[in-house]
């Protein structure tokens, strides 16, 4: 394995754009094996990425304090009926530091959709364009990292069926300071349901994610890398190879906002491919569908319970 974070031992992969072009050769095969064992042994892992210049950081900045800075009444305008994990999240008691704005998709339109509820009259094309270019840079990673999972299992041949049933949503979100006398928990413990999330957490660090011994390590991002965490979907993709990424927010007493932004890929039909199944491996979750998963957590409320999916599709 390559680096690891000094912060927390999480180990930090580097995907720059020569390895990610080439695709193919001994460099890439190893790039690949390496992506999965990180997240065999820790659920996650970090991309240090060239995509976000300080320039960019401060745009994204800029972004988050318009969206941010409007009434709720008007961020509530945000609403998807049918998607409870969508739309505008806010004001929760249980998680008062945190406020959030979803979107489905990727497309320009998904953020240009926003931007004319937030701004009806005069838009705001910087948010837009800014919001689109990090949506898309954390989408096509998303993409070459589950190639990578897909070509270290030797299962290559499966991906692009998987491939054309991915969807992504994706989450702006803020997190302010706490009051002296209040919690510092921004997000309570829990595991994406999901595929795969990547995670860009700007310069306030905040991101903990828990490591296989129990002990919790807050995650030490730069302002221009990417977390990745494994969710429920690839860890029964895998077969239970992977584990699913338990993770939380905690504000600390950096005196900073935090502003993260996550694209969350989901394969609509999770199955386990034979190849990942054998004596020793026996089949641990049965195909399944992700929106009939989301309807039955749904009942779980916020607090996602790492063995959701068990209850839900687990072979006994
Ligand atoms: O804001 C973050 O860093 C984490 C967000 C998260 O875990 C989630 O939305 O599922
Ligand atoms: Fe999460």
């Amino acid at each position: 394995m390559g680096h690891f974070s000094p912060a927390s031992g999480i180990p930090v992969v580097e995907l720059g754009e020569k390895i990610i072009s080439a695709r193919s050769g001994s460099d890439w095969a190893s790039k690949c094996d390496e992506v999965r064992r990180a997240l065999e042994e820790y659920g996650c892992f970090i991309v240090e990425s060239d995509k976000i210049s300080t320039e960019f950081g401060d745009k994204i900045v800029k972004a988050y304090q318009d969206l941010f800075d409007l009434p709720v009444e008007t961020k509530r305008r945000n609403s998807y009926p049918s998607e409870p994990f969508l739309g505008y999240f806010g004001q929760h008691p249980k998680v008062p530091l945190h406020e959030s704005v979803g979107m489905q998709g990727t497309a320009f339109e998904a953020v240009q959709r926003v931007a004319d509820l937030m701004w009806p009259d005069q838009g705001n094309v910087e948010f837009c364009e800014t919001i689109y270019s990090l949506m898309k840079s954390m989408e096509d990673i998303s993409y070459i990292v589950c190639r990578m999972v897909f070509e270290s299992y030797n299962v290559t041949g499966l991906y692009e069926a998987c491939h054309a049933q991915m969807n992504h949503a994706t989450r702006l979100m803020k997190y302010r300071v706490p009051e002296p006398d209040e919690t510092d928990l921004g997000l309570t413990p829990h595991v994406d349901t999901n595929f795969i999330t990547v995670l860009y957490q700007g310069q306030t660090n905040g991101l903990e994610v828990q490591k296989k011994t129990g002990e919790w390590v807050t995650a030490g991002l730069s302002p221009s890398s990417f977390v990745f965490m494994a969710g429920e979907g690839l860890m029964a993709w895998s077969n239970g190879r992977i584990s699913a990424s338990h993770h939380q927010v905690t504000m600390g007493n950096t005196g900073k906002t935090r502003y993260s932004f996550a694209v969350f890929t989901s394969i609509k039909w999770t199955e386990t491919p034979e190849e990942l199944v054998d004596e020793d491996h026996p089949l641990k979750y049965k195909a399944y569908d992700h929106d009939e998963y989301m309807r039955y957590i749904s009942k779980t409320g916020l607090e996602k319970d790492p063995l959701s999916l068990k209850a839900f599709c687990g072979v006994n």
